[in-house]
């Protein structure tokens, strides 16, 4: 016998690849940061929330490195999409730069931000688990495409919590949020992170973004999750 799906009271979404588009994310932010890593760390290096984050790269990297070295490191991550918290971190105090004076804004499909706003307006909280780090997410969607869209949010979440991959990151989470793991609905465009957040009891959807994966995925790519190309086929609120 079939069994019914519990009630969705809470959302929690991923963003890249999600409520935002994956060349915005690849083709403008991370090639800012790279430019910008050197000028950054040789001007702010000494100041503790910055020289913290550096302090464990070097760690990482045997210790025994200068600032030099570090930013190599940290550029070679940002190559690689290293999903690094100390790498997040220093990017979203880059970026900040960036919002300010308008270099840039935060994509957002157009589909998302009036989505967002109709699950709000219909008592749902949303919340938002991201690579990139609180400060660098509450930059994102404060200087977004559709303006700024922080009142929208009842909390954040990066990987301070743990990997998106990990079950034991949504349980944390979960936890946070106050509800029963069942009844949060995850988004993300990972079919890893929604077999973690599957794993610790949420609701999942694979969001399927045809600019960003123009080869939809099939039943078994997407391991069971539901799937949409758009919030608007969300049927939630
Ligand atoms: C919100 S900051 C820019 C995004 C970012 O750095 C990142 O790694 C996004 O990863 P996500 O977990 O949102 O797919
Ligand atoms: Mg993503």
């Amino acid at each position: 016998m079939a069994t019914t799906p519990a009630p969705i009271t809470a959302i929690l979404t991923d963003i890249e690849g999600t409520t935002s588009s994956i060349s915005f994310v690849k083709d403008e932010l991370f090639p800012y940061a790279r430019r910008a890593l050197p000028g950054f760390v040789a001007a702010h290096a000494n100041e503790p929330e910055v020289r913290r984050w550096l302090d464990v790269v070097a760690a990482e990297n045997g210790g025994m490195c200068d600032d030099r070295m570090v930013v190599e490191v940290l550029q070679g991550w940002i190559d690689e999409d290293r999903k690094h918290t100390a790498l997040k971190a220093l990017q979203g105090m880059i970026w900040a730069d960036g919002y300010r004076n308008a270099d840039f804004t935060a994509h957002i499909y157009p589909d998302a931000a009036p989505a967002l706003r109709a699950w709000k307006d219909a008592g749902l909280p949303l919340y938002v688990y991201s690579s990139g780090s609180v400060p660098a997410q509450r930059l994102f969607f404060g200087h977004s495409d559709a303006g700024d869209l922080i009142p929208l949010f009842s909390g954040w979440f990066d990987t301070e919590v743990g990997g998106k991959r990990e079950a034991a990151s949504y349980r944390h989470i979960a936890g946070a949020i106050g509800q029963p793991p069942e009844n949060i609905l995850f988004l993300s465009d990972v079919v890893e992170e929604l077999d973690a957040a599957r794993e610790a009891g949420l609701q999942t959807v694979l969001v399927d973004r045809r600019q960003d994966y123009p080869r939809p995925r099939n039943t078994a790519a997407a391991n069971g999750h539901s799937r949409v190309e758009s919030f608007a086929d969300l049927d939630v609120a």
